[in-house]
């Protein structure tokens, strides 16, 4: 692996009686974006704590570059953590801010801020060097505070959560501007998200986290187009999870509703299945058609949603299926709930989970 690797092997993390991380394995190689997504209190932070080494690890090793820094303080690891909330100094300036810590290590006033410059150059911030915190938007202090986490030349930069106290809008700039930086850089950055847009725009590979453990590690597409748990495949959205029972190739998730499984998923004995299927992989017409016809469905409810719109279609008693539709089809013949219609996928796109 090269600069900037992170390993984490069997590593753990318990408070009292509860385990907030649980015996992780993961890899992620040197200069690339990884993200850590998962829904709230999934062990996300406390994971990038302890490579940042603000949490010591109760279990487990964890190396940067393969070198042991499980016990190190977070000054030794070359890596540096960006906060939530960015944790400027009030009654610094930007540049001050950026060059703190170099003046804690005794660099002295020319080098210092002539450092601290091109970092604000870097995060385009320079306009800003003399504006303290509280002249500057959200966006703009957050530039700086990653300025500030790039100014000791990291390997590893840890960033929690570092887009959400910003708006839609600022966030999708910032996005942007992560990515331009990392690149720019070459540096490891790890990302903790709940934001599954956030996780797939910016990474190279992406941690799904549930529980203290780790569900799932791809890339987006990976991650997208084979969900492995049904935990990920409801978590990342836009999938259809269904169970039913299973004997050969055939399956059903209702007793009136019969689908044939891909041969890939054949089996001999009678067992419980699940699998997921992509809501925007289902055909709909108001009309029988040739060819990967699956099923008759009434329409339940219609949502519409700029692009694509999302129809709720009932398949026999109990299985519904959500799917999305886009907006010309949609338009040149538009559903009601009430009406029928008739879905179609290929075998193919029944992706099994665990
Ligand atoms: N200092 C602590 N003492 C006790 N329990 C903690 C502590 N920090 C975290 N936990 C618990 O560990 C679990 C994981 O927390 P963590 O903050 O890592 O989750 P997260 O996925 O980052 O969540 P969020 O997105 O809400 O920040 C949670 O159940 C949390 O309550």
């Amino acid at each position: 692996m090269s600069k900037g690797s992170v390993e984490l092997i069997g590593v753990s993390k318990r408070y009292d009686e509860s385990l907030a991380v649980k015996e992780i394995n993961l890899k992620i190689p040197g200069g690339s974006y990884c993200c850590l997504l998962g829904p709230s209190g999934c062990g996300k932070s406390t994971t990038l704590r302890m490579i940042a080494g603000h949490e010591a690890a109760s279990d487990g090793d964890i190396l940067l570059n393969n070198r042991n820094v499980t016990d190190l303080p977070p000054r030794e690891r070359g890596t540096a953590l960006m906060f939530q909330n960015y944790a400027l100094f009030p009654h610094l300036n930007s540049l001050d801010n950026v060059a703190f810590s170099l003046k804690i290590s005794g660099v002295s006033k020319e080098e210092r801020h002539s450092r601290a410059r091109k970092m604000l150059d870097l995060v385009n911030m320079e306009r800003f060097a003399e504006a303290f915190p509280e002249q500057m938007s959200g966006g703009q202090q957050q530039r700086v505070a990653l300025a500030r986490a790039l100014i000791n030349e990291p390997e590893v930069i840890l960033l929690d959560e570092p887009l959400s106290a910003l708006d839609p809008f600022l966030r999708a700039r910032m996005r942007t501007e992560l990515k331009r930086i990392q690149q720019k850089l070459g540096i490891t950055f790890i990302h903790v998200t709940h934001s599954q847009e956030e996780a797939f725009a910016l990474s190279d590979q992406v941690v799904v986290m549930n529980h203290g453990h780790i569900e799932q590690v791809d890339t987006p597409v990976g991650i997208f187009t084979r969900p492995r748990t049904a935990f990920v495949a409801s978590f990342i959205g836009g999938h259809n999870i269904i169970s039913g029972k299973q004997q050969n190739n055939q399956f059903s998730p209702d007793k009136a509703v019969t689908i044939e499984l891909p041969q890939s998923l054949h089996s001999d004995a009678l067992q419980e299945r699940t699998v997921s299927l992509r809501c925007d992989r289902i055909r709909i017409a108001s009309q029988p058609f040739e060819g990967a016809l699956k099923a008759v469905a009434r329409i339940e409810e219609v949502e519409y949603l700029g692009s694509y719109i999302h129809l709720k279609c009932q398949v026999g008693e109990q299985l519904c299926l959500s799917v999305y539709q886009n907006d010309a089809d949609f338009l040149s013949h538009p559903f009601a709930p009430g009406d029928s219609a008739y879905l179609g996928w290929q075998n193919d796109q029944l992706n099994p989970l665990q």
